[in-house]
């Protein structure tokens, strides 16, 4: 179908290089925006469920192939799609955390997967980050203790993020895991940022739930994401119906009861079906989105008085970053006060910042080209040597 041609949502990103820092790996793709319109009507996925009726396993499209490409993309046994890493993660709490069972998040889980531990009736224990805010084995075990110690119980479940959403730092996932386990607790691996980002490994990390956003990072329209589990745990996340209405008796077979019998239809499951073999591509290249981003970062450093907060050397492209010593300080004076800094970035073709950050704040360069995170680390210095702050490149 011809639908969309002509239509380039990389003709938006030509005019502005977009810095946003949750933004960058849900852009569409080509592809992806031929397929919304093509598949732009709500059953239109849903007008070839055959039996099984069940999204899938609807073969055209080929949906039900899709989902297991997307278990092997990840190494996990089975996989499906859900609208969101948020309701991923509402279904693993609602298939394994009871109320009033302590549940381990982190320091820097997500305000969805706190959600998700209260919607199940559970107490949310945060495991805290140490001092270059990095969850560590250690920190997990001594909090895996005291919520056994304090509470009585053992914790029913654990998240964890692989890269947080805060300094865009990438965790000891296996290691946490592993200590996880030897208590035996299983763990959701929150992969929002990796999973169509960098090659993830489900099965290396350990993770008994691997949960990905497709319109964060698999290049798809919003809301969707992927729930992907072992088969050790799949009948217990994705079991089906089994009570039957009292007057009909009537029951609902395969429908998964956490799934609310079916997931992403129309838009979203084609969407990110479309963007499925650029995704796989790119997670092969992320070595060189890391080059960028340190690139990116070093012009800034060099830049008197910044740092970053984030890890350095950077493991991946959302950085945080501290310019209260350098650009803040031109602010105080500057007539167009905090706003000076995203103004002059976006006089240079440079959006995303949020507008009027001058202390800290959040960048994610992932998808930029090489010569556009040459632009963009010459566009900082550029800004601060014209409001004169020394900078040693
Ligand atoms: C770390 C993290 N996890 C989960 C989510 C929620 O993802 P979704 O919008 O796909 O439900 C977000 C959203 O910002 C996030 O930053």
């Amino acid at each position: 179908m011809n639908c969309g041609e002509g239509i380039d949502t990389r003709q938006i990103d030509e005019l502005y290089i977009n810095l946003d820092p949750i933004q960058a790996g849900g852009r569409l793709t080509t592809d992806a925006m031929k397929a919304v319109l093509a598949y732009g009507d709500g059953y239109s996925v849903c007008d070839h469920c055959n039996k099984p009726f069940r999204l899938d396993y609807i073969s055209k499209p080929p949906l039900a192939e899709f989902h297991k490409d997307l278990a092997a993309f990840v190494n996990m046994d089975t996989a499906r799609l859900v609208p969101g890493a948020r309701r991923g993660f509402q279904a693993v709490a609602d298939a394994l955390v009871k109320p009033d069972d302590p549940v381990l998040l982190t320091a820097y889980s997500h305000y969805t997967e706190f959600i998700s531990v209260e919607q199940a009736r559970g107490t949310p224990f945060e495991i805290p980050a140490d001092e270059s805010h990095i969850i560590t084995k250690d920190a997990a075990a001594d909090r895996i203790e005291e919520v056994i110690r304090t509470t009585g119980k053992k914790p029913a479940l654990m998240f964890v993020e692989q890269v947080d959403y805060q300094y865009g730092n990438l965790h000891p996932v296996a290691d946490i895991i592993k200590v996880a386990h030897q208590y035996d607790i299983p763990v959701l691996c929150n992969g929002a940022y990796t999973v169509g980002i960098m090659e993830v490994d489900g099965k290396a990390l350990g993770a008994d739930f691997l949960v990905g956003s497709g319109h964060k990072s698999m290049a798809a329209p919003a809301p969707s994401g992927v729930l992907a589990t072992t088969n050790e745990w799949a009948e217990t996340v994705f079991r089906t119906t089994r009570v039957k209405g009292d007057l009909t008796g009537r029951t609902f077979g395969i429908k998964e009861v956490e799934m609310m019998g079916c997931t992403l239809m129309g838009v979203t499951s084609v969407g990110m079906m479309a963007s499925f073999p650029h995704v796989k591509k790119r997670v092969k290249e992320f070595d060189s989105q890391v080059k960028y981003v340190n690139q990116i970062v070093d012009a800034l450093l060099s830049i008197e008085g910044t740092t970053v907060q984030s890890e350095y050397l950077r493991k991946h492209t959302l950085t945080r970053m501290n310019t209260t010593e350098s650009f803040d300080k031109i602010a105080k004076t500057h007539k167009k006060r905090g706003f000076f800094l995203t103004s002059a970035l976006k006089e240079r073709g440079i959006t995303g910042i949020l507008a009027g950050s001058t202390r800290v704040w959040k960048f994610n360069s992932y998808g930029v080209t090489e010569e556009q995170a040459k632009y963009v680390a010459d566009a900082f210095v550029d800004i601060a040597k014209a409001e004169g702050l020394s900078c040693s490149s």
